[in-house]
């Protein structure tokens, strides 16, 4: 019988926020090339993912977090190739560093202003999210709202399942396995409202949970498409 494989790819993802702005990256070359991001890359052998997190932060925009607020998962995955693998993309943003932000090789950081900004009040530009990560204009908006105009209390994490069905990509004019939001699956923990389901105390346990949950959907659906 053939079974269920899928070859899993770790990520993170550091958006470092001040009181006014948030940092973002113009990523020079590489996968992503010419698209704006938070920090973050694959995690190494041996790391956690919060130390991943840090490093790479530390690589591409030259500044050591001192706080990793962790806001949750991104599962993305394409249906355009069946050997695509899965990204699995572990989101943080940071309020405290040392350093300032510098050009890498890598990265161009540059300080935007976020979505609940008006364009006369602040000195930065508005975000550029048609030139982001597709899935990025769905959840980057939700978790800065968290931030902006006025910090909440308490926390905000996520799990958020997204298919790309492939195809043309308008934006580049070149055929892109992930483009093409196809279905999304989102959940939402957000203290203090009413779908508040409570915190676990521990990162990797969560992660785990809310992993296993999508795997064995996954697993349904490939049963079923065999039939
Ligand atoms: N849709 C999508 N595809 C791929 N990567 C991402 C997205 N959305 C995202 O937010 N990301 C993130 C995940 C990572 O933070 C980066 C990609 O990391 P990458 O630069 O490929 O990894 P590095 O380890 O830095 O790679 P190299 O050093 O080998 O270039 O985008």
């Amino acid at each position: 019988m053939a079974s269920y494989t899928a070859t899993r790819k770790l990520y993170t993802l550091i958006v470092p926020v001040d009181s006014q702005r948030v940092l973002l990256g113009y990523k020079k070359r590489g996968f992503g090339e010419g698209k704006y991001n938070g920090f973050g890359g694959k995690v190494e052998p041996g790391e956690t993912i919060a130390e991943g997190a840090i490093r790479e932060l530390e690589e591409e925009a030259c500044i050591k977090a001192k706080n990793l607020p962790y806001h949750g998962i991104l599962f993305l995955e394409s249906t355009a190739d069946s050997k695509a693998p899965i990204l699995e993309i572990h989101v943080f943003t940071a309020t405290e560093w040392a350093g300032e932000p510098m050009e890498t090789e890598e990265m161009r950081p540059v300080w935007f202003a976020p979505p609940s900004t008006t364009h006369d009040s602040s000195d930065s530009p508005a975000i550029p999210f048609q030139n982001m990560w597709e899935e990025s204009r769905e959840w980057l908006p939700l978790v800065l709202a968290f931030y902006f105009p006025t910090p909440r209390r308490g926390k905000i994490q996520f799990a958020h399942h997204v298919t790309f069905k492939g195809g043309l990509n308008p934006e580049t004019g070149l055929e892109d396995i992930w483009h093409g939001i196809d279905r999304k699956f989102v959940k939402w923990l957000e203290s203090g409202r009413k779908d508040d389901e409570g915190f676990p105390g521990d990162l990797e346990d969560w992660t785990e949970e809310v992993r296993e949950q999508w795997i064995e959907k996954r697993m349904m659906a490939f049963e079923k498409n065999k039939m």
